[in-house]
């Protein structure tokens, strides 16, 4: 065997953007996620969705998911007895609150159903408001991740970006960038946000929904062909930027 050169230069690896789909309603799509290569795939327990699945609906979905996607659960200012009760039923899944929940709320319905945690900040297009990002991570530092979405009437969902530019550098957590994403500008995305906290996933819903002859969204029903492209465009994001240790 021949003896490893000493003087090669280390090597270099490309960054792995972990991927969630989220707001998954159908089989069908609950198998494209995880066909595309998908690291999450997320349910949304916020009964004013139109992406609303019911426990024992996100249980069926659920039982086809193989071994390392993980299961998110999305609610907005649910009880804690109904986050208690879901996870009762949905093992392995990760809660996201997505509402007006205190990070001590949070934290403590988190730990009475013994789950991790990611919390969504909810951030305003409006350039006049501000968002301090590094406050909000160091005031929910028990949470796995802070999950970036666009401050919109409904909590979220909506398609609509933010202007990533205006996020501060350094953020002590691990970030997962949503809001308005697509196949199309996940990379951009990506470019803007990498570096700028422990490590950086994507989260995506409205940008891989299918549309109906109308030309209208159909909100929870995906396209199976957008999520093969957001996916392939993350992996592309992630080969163009090398990490060197
Ligand atoms: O999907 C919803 O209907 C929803 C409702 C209430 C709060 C959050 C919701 N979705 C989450 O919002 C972000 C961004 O979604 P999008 O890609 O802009 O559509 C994502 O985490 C969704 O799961």
């Amino acid at each position: 065997m021949t003896a490893p050169d000493p003087h090669r230069s280390p090597p270099t690896f490309a960054h792995r953007t972990r991927i969630k789909i989220c707001g998954l309603t159908r089989e069908a799509d609950v198998d494209a996620a995880v066909a595309a290569g998908a690291d999450a795939v997320g349910f949304v327990r916020y009964p004013h969705s139109p992406r609303h699945v019911s426990a024992a609906r996100a249980a069926q979905l659920l039982a086809r998911v193989p071994p390392f996607v993980t299961p998110v659960l999305l609610y907005v200012n649910a009880d804690t007895t109904e986050i208690i009760a879901d996870c009762a039923m949905l093992p392995g899944a990760t809660i996201q609150f997505h509402g007006d929940e205190s990070a001590i709320q949070c934290a403590d319905a988190a730990r009475a159903a013994q789950r991790p945690w990611m919390r969504a900040a909810r951030i305003p297009v409006d350039s006049e408001r501000d968002f301090d990002l590094v406050k909000f991570a160091h005031d929910h530092a028990g949470a796995q991740g802070i999950l970036l979405d666009t401050l919109v009437e409904g909590y979220g969902g909506s398609g609509k970006c933010f202007d990533w530019s205006r996020l501060p550098p350094n953020v002590p957590a691990h970030l997962v960038l949503s809001g308005g994403l697509t196949p199309a500008n996940v990379s951009d995305g990506i470019a803007a946000l990498r570096g700028r906290g422990r490590s950086l996933a994507v989260d995506v819903s409205s940008g891989v929904e299918a549309h109906g002859p109308d030309g209208k969204p159909l909100k929870g029903i995906k396209d199976a062909d957008k999520i093969h492209r957001f996916v392939a465009a993350v992996r592309a994001a992630d080969a163009a930027i090398e990490f060197h240790p």
